[in-house]
């Protein structure tokens, strides 16, 4: 321990060399280095006299590639204390706007208290411009951080104890509180990144008309998913889990999307492909997403061309692996938009199960599709799209869970008529759906019914016709065909005897 002489002394001859020193950078070192110099030494000065320590907790880990875990820890606890403590505060509101989260503003202090020490806590913004990392993202977005500040004589019990405190209590509120964002990515001007919203869509698989049986199936993988972490560590697979659903519009492949996220409590990443410039920024999205999500693309034969005509002309995307690398070209309607999507099939395919899926954790990656047929066979094989399901038209047992969805009925004398047209039309559920959907307060059970009734009726004629104009199609082209044949049959003769005739008057010659 020092007496307070010797510290006088000790600091005395310090305070003399640092004037010496700056003199000497004054006169011999060029006007930026010596700002520079000057400031190193100013800090120093500081640090000597300031007691306190600190530690930074940035919001992004890794260059800005995935939020920190720990800020977001961080910024739970705080909130859970800061409105009777902060005197400025950001207000964010959750489940149905019914309630205020309040968390610090940026640079904004408070102070906590941890077994009798006091520490404090302070929101920084990081300036956009200045930061490397953030010219990643077209140096538009600043980022935040948290710093502690606490007296040295606690540094043991802070880095030791509160800090563990902190994180532990912050991820147990964030379980409690967790709201499930929906997650789209929008095309900025310089890049596309994830904004989000709370994911609030009343679907369950309570709600979804289809076969029971089919339904109990896709629930119990889901559930067995979800308790695999070890067994998916045990075989080597990366913990996650391809869902395509395919079948016509209007027949909840969307809907099965919002059950299974319900159904699991995980968020949505609603993943736009024509959004995305090129295969990096693919896979910066993918690491930027959550464990506990699915990442849904919507309408995947409609995003790119991913139709299997694999282009042969050797152009080359980023992505890495073996199975193709040529740019995919957009479909024809968005064939005017300015933003070109250079995302390749490789790229996406290294998207849902190269080296980078496997970041994360428990995630399920699904694509919908109206057109099974015209997606490459690579993209949906087993392992990358390890379920395959078919949503098809209403049946008569989805039709009663629509009953009960829309009019609160499980049984009804008009059931019998109804199962009968489901036997012999299709329909979609949404069209089901909304015929089941009283329109005015007059409506009744049985009017609904009854609606639905003429339009499977209607429906029923429509198809005959259908299929009867066909027929008559089919029947006039075969006669068409039949007549070809006959005339070349004809032609063939003809053709044969003219040349038997110059044949012999050859001869006769
Ligand atoms: N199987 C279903 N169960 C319950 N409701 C359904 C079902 N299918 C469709 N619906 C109803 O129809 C509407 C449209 O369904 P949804 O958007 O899920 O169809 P989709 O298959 O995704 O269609 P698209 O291929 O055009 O995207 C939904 O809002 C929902 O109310
Ligand atoms: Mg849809």
């Amino acid at each position: 321990m020092m007496f307070p002489v010797e510290m006088f002394a000790h600091y005395g001859s310090a305070i003399g060399w640092l004037m010496v020193l700056r003199m000497m950078l004054q006169h011999y070192l060029p006007s930026q280095l010596r700002d520079l110099v000057d400031r190193y030494i100013q800090k120093w000065w500081m640090s000597l006299f300031d007691p306190h320590v600190q530690i930074s907790f940035p919001q992004f880990a890794g260059q800005r590639m995935k939020s920190s875990e720990a800020y977001m820890a961080i910024q739970n606890y705080l909130t859970k204390n800061v409105s009777s403590v902060a005197r400025r505060l950001k207000a964010d509101s959750v489940k149905d706007s019914r309630s205020l989260v309040l968390s610090m503003d940026d640079h904004e202090e408070i102070t906590d208290e941890y077994e009798g020490v006091k520490v404090r806590w302070f929101l920084n913004k990081e300036d956009a411009t200045k930061t490397s990392s953030a010219s990643l993202y077209g140096a538009t977005e600043p980022s935040r951080f948290y710093r502690l500040t606490f007296h040295r004589k606690h540094r043991e019990l802070i880095m030791q104890s509160y800090v563990r405190h902190v994180l532990t209590e912050g991820k147990a509120i964030e379980s409690m509180h967790r709201q499930r964002k929906l997650y789209s990515n929008g095309d900025d001007r310089f890049y596309s990144r994830w904004s989000h919203v709370v994911f609030e869509h009343p679907a369950t698989f309570e709600t979804l008309a289809m076969d029971p049986d089919k339904k109990r199936e896709i629930m119990n993988d889901l559930t067995k998913f979800t308790q695999g972490k070890d067994y998916y560590a045990k075989i080597g697979k990366a913990w996650k889990r391809g869902y395509l659903l395919y079948g016509p519009p209007g027949t909840g492949k969307s809907t099965m999307v919002a059950a299974m996220a319900n159904f699991l409590n995980y968020d949505v990443y609603d993943l736009e492909l024509t959004a995305v410039k090129d295969n990096s920024e693919l896979r910066r999205l993918l690491i930027e997403t959550s464990s506990k999500s699915i990442i849904v693309i919507e309408d995947i034969d409609c995003s790119l061309d991913l139709t299997g005509q694999r282009r042969k002309d050797g152009a080359s995307g980023s992505g890495s692996g073996g199975e193709d690398k040529s740019p995919l070209k957009k479909l024809t309607h968005k064939e005017e938009s300015s933003s070109s999507s250079q995302v390749t099939l490789s790229g996406l395919l290294n998207f849902i199960d190269g080296i980078w899926s496997s970041c994360g954790g428990e995630r399920l990656i699904v694509f919908t599709t109206n057109h099974l047929d015209k997606l490459d066979p690579a993209l949906i094989r087993r392992g990358r799209m390890d379920k395959h399901i078919e949503m098809s038209y209403c049946s008569y047992e989805a039709f009663k869970v629509l009953a009960i969805n829309y009019l609160n009925i499980d049984d009804h004398p008009l059931y019998e008529t109804i199962g009968l047209l489901f036997n012999k039309t299709n329909m979609t559920p949404a069209d089901v759906a909304e015929n089941l959907m009283p329109k005015s307060d007059d409506e009744d059970v049985e009017a609904c019914l009854s609606n639905l009734i003429q339009a499977l009726e209607a429906a029923k004629e429509e198809a005959a016709k259908k299929k009867a104009e066909e027929e008559a199609q089919a029947k006039a082209e075969k006669e068409r065909q039949e007549k070809r044949s006959k005339w070349w049959r004809k032609g063939g003769v003809w053709a044969g005897s003219l040349l038997k005739k110059s044949r012999s008057t050859t001869q006769r010659e």
